[in-house]
């Protein structure tokens, strides 16, 4: 390990949490926030759909946690990210380690240079490693459709081979050589539900500065460079190493309703820097008022099963006429499910929200049918 990365007295470790589209960040996330491990963690939460559901899913906890939801972390928003971290790093003593979870499409290079590119942030805190979660069930179709899902996995120091229930052991060894293949220096665990003894996540030292300068040596070169458009502006290309995928669809088009995704990763408007995402990704997000459920469940189990392949996650919180509660509804792909949350605070709208991202996503479609699963208001009464 180089004297760059060696933990030194006060400074706060880091962990990010990185991996796919629905692949159990939030789940892992969940459980670092309620098991009684003593320690107490600063949380940094980047979402990609923009009706603020993943902090709704988070849950309810005194850790402080401050979402970033006006872009991306890897690009757009990395400037808030130091000053995010910066605001921590003063308030030291009120928590022992920080967590970030990053989008599912983020690139984990740039989230990690932060903490080398500004002096004082890389001066009061560690990056203790990068922990990237896998989705056994789906990470054999994301690595051929998704440059971010091979980068986030080469780029971690410690895997969780996730959803381990969801495939068979000779699927599981295939996935796990695959993952092995693709980074053969991360330390490999196999999960379900993102379970593991935490210890064998964070806290680790596992963050090899040299093994990254060995692979990209310009590693810290890019991060200093960063630093001097502070924000990733436009004519960031600071670290897009291998980001070479095409382009060219309008992603726009979705956005819908209260913001489709519109992501902020614009950087191909000013000319020639290659987008640092995978563009054909594209979310809808969707409002309404309260559902009736005997409309919503058919609906949205048909949708999965027929347009599945496209929907690479959705999430919402739905208000069902009559249900106290709060509903949950997460999918990937074709594997969808529910569930009951808390009770409907009394000083809060029943709204329901729901969103999509996936490619060739029909807002138009999504939206005419999200709403026709509204509830009926009262019979209009005869006159
Ligand atoms: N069957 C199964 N489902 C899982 C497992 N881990 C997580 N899930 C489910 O997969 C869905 C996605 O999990 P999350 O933890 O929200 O995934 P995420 O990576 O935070 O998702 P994004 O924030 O959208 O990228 C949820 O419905 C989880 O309950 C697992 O090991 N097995």
């Amino acid at each position: 390990m180089s004297d760059t990365s060696r933990p030194t007295e006060g400074q706060i470790p880091v962990t990010v949490l990185t991996g796919y589209l629905g692949s159990g960040k939030t789940t892992l996330l969940n459980r670092i926030l309620t098991e009684d491990h003593g320690r107490r963690y600063a949380v940094i939460v980047n979402e990609f759909g923009e009706i603020g559901i993943d902090n709704d899913l988070i849950v309810e906890t005194d850790e402080e946690i401050y979402e970033m939801n006006n872009g991306c972390i890897c690009c757009t928003v990395r400037g808030d990210l130091v000053r995010v971290v910066e605001t921590l790093t003063k308030r030291a003593g009120r928590f022992d380690a920080i967590v970030v979870e990053t989008t599912g499409l983020a690139d984990p290079v740039p989230v990690a240079q932060t903490f080398f590119m500004d002096d004082d942030v890389r001066a009061r805190t560690r990056l203790d490693a990068v922990v990237a979660l896998v989705d056994a069930k789906h990470i054999g179709l994301r690595l051929k459709d998704s440059r971010e899902a091979e980068d986030q996995i080469a780029f971690a120091d410690v895997v969780l081979l996730n959803k381990t229930d969801l495939v068979t052991a000779e699927e599981l060894a295939r996935v796990e050589a695959t993952v092995r293949a693709i980074n053969p220096s991360a330390v490999i665990h196999r999960t379900e539900r993102s379970a593991i003894a935490l210890d064998r996540v964070l806290g680790q030292g596992a963050f090899d500065l040299k093994r990254v300068l060995d692979q990209d040596p310009a590693f810290l070169e890019a991060a200093a460079q960063a630093h001097d458009d502070h924000v990733c502006g436009p004519d960031c290309d600071h670290d897009h190493h291998h980001h070479d995928h095409a382009h060219g669809h309008d992603h726009h088009g979705h956005d819908h309703g209260h913001h489709g995704h519109d992501h902020g990763h614009h950087h191909h408007d000013q000319g020639e820097v290659a987008p640092i995402h995978d563009v054909t990704v594209t979310s809808v997000s969707l409002r309404g008022g309260e559902l009736d459920q005997n409309r919503f469940f058919p609906w949205i189990q048909n949708l999965t099963q027929t347009e599945g392949p496209n929907i690479l996650r959705l999430k919402g919180i739905i208000a069902f006429k009559g249900d106290p509660d709060r509903y949950v509804v997460q999918g990937v792909h074709m594997i969808i499910e529910g569930d009951h949350q808390r009770a409907w605070r009394d000083d809060e709208p029943r709204e329901s929200r729901l969103v999509f991202i996936g490619r060739d996503l029909d807002a138009a479609r999504l939206e005419a049918e999200f709403l026709s699963c509204a509830a009926k208001t009262r019979e209009a009464t005869p006159a």
